[in-house]
């Protein structure tokens, strides 16, 4: 056993991690990651980077015959041997050498190896070999351990062996047919992706499509998906799930009965809080981690967490927004600097309560940040909403013959400000932006007047919600 003492500890070198450990050295701490698998985590290696890998090349592929004279240059299909390539060397075939190397270059130390805490300002790390290494930490531990696949308690599904997010992100080969349990951002995505390869995917989903977000978002992406050939049952539950050699079958409340060859689970994630040694410091195991915007577990004063493990917003953009905001007051803290804990200051992670941004890579895009209708009228704001055809804007009509889309701004009447937008259709994501820089930076609505898009580009769009709005004091 070997004990050893750092400013910081860091529970899991996901991106959230290695951004918390990084701003810390910057800040002038000496900090040890501590990661049981990849450096660099679920995002890198069975979420983000090849699930977008994996839509890709077939979102290429669809814009160019979206317009005539591109559209007879691409006659054939997707060559799905070569999209999983590359998908492939997005994931360095799941090696994690240059991740490492990149600790290294920052200054951070690793310790591969299991991790819990043991004690207040202790970790214990056990290897691969058995070892264990007693780590203590002078200041705080930040708990950066993620989340994992939810399996549902549901008849036969465990003893299916399902394919989680990691296997369908993973996937050596197309299956011929793949059933998804789920209808939120991973189940849209991956039936994109899986009715891209020509997989025939049948989408079980209890309630609509993309369910938190606008409602038309999950309407178009369902026409879309069905559109498709995927075949989208709404409103419908699993039941049991059995395996047998040809493959799995799923009976559903409405008693339909279907056959696949692969099962895809896609019902939300799970705490990796179960065994990270949680009761050793009076917190109860398989918990989501609750911290205040410091990203401090409120009730403590050495303990932070950050990124899914929280339940915040689970996005690794907003994870790491997270980090920095919590590497640097751990290391203000440490140092006996000044804090800058008020709303929107540079150690709070403010963005998470009403500015989050997310693109959803389906087929449509669906962009969106801050609030819905809905939850602006939930959480007491006044509002108006303005819808807008997106196809209705020039530079749409030119980006793309057909272009299919909607658009919503959402207003807080008091303060005239934007308090949500959310795009949906096709290359949406790359609106986002202004549309986020308006939300957090609180711009009124009679000042968005003065800001022109260029035209004939699709942000034209920002003008035509502008006039249906209305200018204000005229
Ligand atoms: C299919 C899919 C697609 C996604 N696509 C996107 C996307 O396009 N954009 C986006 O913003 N978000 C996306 N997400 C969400 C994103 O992946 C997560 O928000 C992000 O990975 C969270 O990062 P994290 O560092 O908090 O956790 P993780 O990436 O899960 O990292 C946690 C790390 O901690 C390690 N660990 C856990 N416990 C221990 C322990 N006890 N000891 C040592 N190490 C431990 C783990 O091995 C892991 O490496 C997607 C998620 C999924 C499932
Ligand atoms: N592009 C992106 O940003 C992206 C992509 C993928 C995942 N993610 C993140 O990963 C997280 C996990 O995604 P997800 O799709 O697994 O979760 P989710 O919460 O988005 O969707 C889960 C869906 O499963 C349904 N569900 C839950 N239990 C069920 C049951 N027993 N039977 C049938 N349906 C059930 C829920 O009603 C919900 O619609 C999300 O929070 C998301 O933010 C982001």
């Amino acid at each position: 056993m070997t004990t050893t003492e750092y400013d910081l500890i860091v529970l899991g070198a996901g991106a959230v991690g290695e951004n918390v450990a990084d701003r810390a050295v910057q800040g002038g701490l000496s900090v040890v990651i501590v990661e049981n698998e990849l450096v660099g985590g679920e995002c890198s290696y069975w979420a983000c980077m090849p699930s977008k890998a994996l839509l890709r090349s077939g979102q290429a592929l669809r814009a160019a015959q979206r317009v005539p004279g591109a559209a007879e240059a691409v006659t054939g299909d997707l060559n799905v041997d070569a999209v999983l390539a590359r998908r492939d060397s997005f994931t360095s075939n799941w090696s994690d050498d240059s991740q490492v190397k990149w600790l290294d270059s920052a200054g951070i130390d690793l310790i591969r190896g299991y991790g819990r805490i043991t004690a207040p300002k202790q970790v214990t790390v056990t290897g691969a070999d058995g070892s264990t290494t007693v780590l203590t930490a002078r200041h705080a531990v930040s708990v950066a351990t993620g989340s994992r696949a939810l399996i549902p308690d549901i008849d036969g599904l465990r003893a299916a062996n399902p394919w989680t997010s990691r296997e369908a992100t993973s996937a050596k080969k197309a299956p011929a047919s793949l059933v998804i349990l789920g209808g939120g951002v991973v189940g849209a995505e991956m039936a994109t992706a899986f009715a891209d390869f020509g997989t025939t995917v049948t989408i079980v989903a209890r309630s609509g499509l993309l369910s938190g977000m606008e409602p038309f978002a999950g309407e178009l992406v369902t026409e879309a998906l069905r559109e498709r050939g995927v075949t989208v049952l709404l409103g419908t539950e699993a039941r049991r799930v059995t395996r047998s050699d040809a493959g799995v079958t799923v009976e559903t409340s409405d008693g339909e009965s279907i056959s696949a060859e692969e099962i895809l689970v896609a019902t939300g994630r799970s705490p990796r809080t179960d065994d990270i040694g949680l009761d050793a410091v009076g917190l109860r195991p398989g918990d989501w981690l609750d911290t205040d915007d410091t990203m401090l577990v409120r009730g403590f004063d050495w303990l932070y967490a950050a990124g899914d493990v929280t339940h915040r917003a689970l996005l690794t953009h907003q994870g790491k927004y997270q980090a920095r905001a919590s590497g640097d007051v751990i290391a203000a803290r440490a140092a006996g600097r000044p804090v800058s804990d008020n709303a929107w200051g540079s150690h709070v992670a403010t963005a998470d309560h009403e500015a989050v941004p997310q693109v959803t890579f389906t087929e449509p895009e669906v962009a969106s940040v801050g609030l819905t209708e809905d939850a602006a009228k939930k959480a007491g704001y006044d509002v108006r909403s303005v819808d807008y055809q997106i196809g209705h804007v020039a530079g749409a009509s030119v980006y793309a013959d057909g272009y299919r889309g909607q658009a919503r701004m959402v207003v807080d009447e008091r303060r005239k400000v934007v308090v949500g937008v959310t795009f949906v259709g096709p290359d949406v994501s790359e609106l986002l932006q202004a549309a986020t820089i308006a939300v957090v930076g609180e711009v009124p609505i009679d000042r968005l007047w003065h800001a022109v898009p260029a035209y004939p580009t699709v942000n034209e769009i920002w003008l035509r919600l502008l006039e249906t709005y209305g200018r204000p004091g005229t």
